[in-house]
């Protein structure tokens, strides 16, 4: 029986191995971690992520192939293929801060690897890496390698959070990249033999390593810019009484542009884009090539941009400070379906305001108190360190408190922020909603999820992004 041990139990290590278990029951799956809490939760009822259809392959398959365990060392000696889906964070300090990766969680994975191994070893990166980084762990594993022969695949993961099951089921493409020798081959193919279970031959896409590393960078550079483009177009929507969902729809029809990911909304959020593209605009600068990493830098200055424009609306409409005023948030993950709010638009948005010292309540229907003080308490990237090396208790934002209902959040409050696109918002009773709230009411949709005309018929002043702007708004211009 093939052994698969994977090193780091999060987002992309646990739905991924439970989707390979559950399609290869000839393999064992051992998912592995040096965080203990969360490997309980993934022996528990309650996994440590919210991820629609994840309960049920999990259910399906652990204990008979699929595991999860602490015993990080004795799972790796025993496997002949090792994924590791580490965290690869930004750098927060010394060289390359604040743009490169940090490696050190890849580097210590790679170091134990050669420090249990007894046997032969296919080694994968299923972490999104700079390019060029299977050549440092090639160095790490064959210079402690004891005559035991490493092969190195590159293997990068791009499902999307909230769809994982259904991406991992059919994934548009899966990507292999190896060495081009013949050992090189021989691993490509024993990982081809895995995924073959399940995904039809002519999407499992083979490359040299170089290229297996970059396109991964690249994916998430192009889907991110998508995102900035129509943010960028959404502000000039507003300012000329052109609407945003009509000009994307209208653009997305041209059979080479294409329909998907043109929503505008408050700003990308999610534990990659950003990430990755800082990792993409450094490399570019290592390797001389400014003009590209400033090329790239704009699709993160867009969304930055579009982030404190959103709250310049929200401030400015409100007789330019919500000093002392409720402010409802709706939604904090970073999308719908997850629980994750790594990078979500709506930390800037709750900073903003915060700065301009409103009281805010917040509402989201996954995100637990706890989780949205701790990150609005913390810094820039710590939020993708494991979880044993983040602050554990920061002190709790009293400005900030958080409820279990919309219409809670709401009551009292003088603006309703929509963050998040989750399906129920479309839903409430926003003439309920109006009539227990302060007037003027406000609603800022960062999501263009309502119907502004429906709401502005109960009375509401809307702000949808990129829509035909309502009279009062363009009475009061966001400047920063
Ligand atoms: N979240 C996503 O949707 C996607 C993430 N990726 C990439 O996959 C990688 C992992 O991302 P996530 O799963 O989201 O991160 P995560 O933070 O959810 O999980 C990483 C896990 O690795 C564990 N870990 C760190 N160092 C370890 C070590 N030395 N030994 C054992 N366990 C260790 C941590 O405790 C943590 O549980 C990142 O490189 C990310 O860029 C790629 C595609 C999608
Ligand atoms: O490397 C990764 O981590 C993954 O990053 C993204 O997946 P994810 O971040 O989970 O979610 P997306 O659906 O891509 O959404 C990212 C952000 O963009 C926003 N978005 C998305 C689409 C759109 O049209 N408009 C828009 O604002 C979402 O609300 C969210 O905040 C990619 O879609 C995956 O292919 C990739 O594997």
């Amino acid at each position: 029986m093939v052994k698969i041990c994977c090193i780091g139990a999060g987002y992309v290590g646990g739905p991924t191995m439970a989707v390979i278990a559950l399609k290869c029951p000839d393999i064992e799956v051992v998912v592995v971690d040096i965080s203990k809490p969360r490997i309980e939760a993934w022996n528990s009822d309650t996994l440590p992520i919210y991820e629609p259809g994840l309960d049920d392959v999990v259910k399906q398959c652990r204990g008979r192939n699929l595991f999860f365990s602490t015993d990080v060392e004795k799972h790796v000696a025993e496997a002949d293929i090792i994924f590791v889906s580490v965290n690869t964070p930004t750098k927060t300090r010394g060289l390359g801060a604040g743009k490169a990766a940090d490696l050190t969680y890849w580097e210590s994975a790679a170091r134990m690897i050669a420090d249990v191994s007894k046997s032969d070893k296919i080694v994968v990166e299923k972490s999104t890496v700079p390019v060029k980084t299977a050549e440092a762990i090639e160095k790490i594993l064959t210079h402690n390698s004891k005559g035991i022969n490493y092969q190195i695949l590159s293997n990068p993961e791009f499902l999307a959070e909230g769809t994982a099951i259904e991406d991992l089921f059919k994934p548009d493409r899966v990507l292999i990249g190896g060495r081009e020798t013949p050992e090189g081959r021989k691993a490509v193919q024993a990982l081809k033999d895995v995924y073959a279970h399940w995904v039809p031959e002519d999407r499992i896409l083979t490359t040299n390593l170089w290229s297996a590393e970059l396109s991964k960078l690249a994916a998430n550079a192009f889907l991110a810019q998508r995102i900035s483009s129509v943010n960028a177009i959404s502000a000039l929507c507003e300012a000329t009484g052109a609407n945003v969902s009509e000009v994307a729809y209208a653009v997305g029809k041209d059979t080479r542009i294409g329909p998907k990911f043109l929503n505008a909304s408050v700003g990308f959020g999610g534990s990659c884009f950003q990430k990755d593209i800082l990792n993409l605009v450094y490399i570019c600068e290592c390797n001389g090539l400014p003009e590209v990493a400033n090329y790239w830098k704009q699709v993160i200055k867009i969304n930055d941009y579009q982030k404190s424009r959103f709250v310049n609306r929200v401030v400015a409409s409100m007789f330019n400070t919500v000093a002392g005023k409720k402010i409802a948030v709706l939604g904090f993950a970073f999308k719908k379906d997850t629980g994750d709010t790594r990078e979500t638009p709506a930390i800037d948005v709750c900073k903003g305001l915060l700065g301009d010292k409103a009281q805010i309540s917040i509402y989201d229907p996954q995100v637990t108190e706890d989780q949205i003080q701790r990150d609005l308490a913390m810094n820039k990237f710590d939020w993708d360190r494991p979880m044993h090396l983040q602050p554990t208790s920061p002190t709790a934002i009293k400005q900030v408190s958080c409820v279990w209902d919309a219409y809670e959040a709401t009551k009292g409050a003088h603006g309703v922020c929509i963050l998040t696109e989750w399906d129920e918002f479309k839903t409430l009773d926003y003439q309920k909603i109006f009539d227990n709230m302060q007037k003027p009411a406000f609603v800022f949709d960062g999501r263009n999820i309502v119907d502004p005309e429906k709401l502005r018929e109960i009375g509401f002043i809307v702000y949808s992004i990129g829509k035909p702007l309502d009279a009062w708004l363009k009475d009061m211009p966001a400047v920063a």
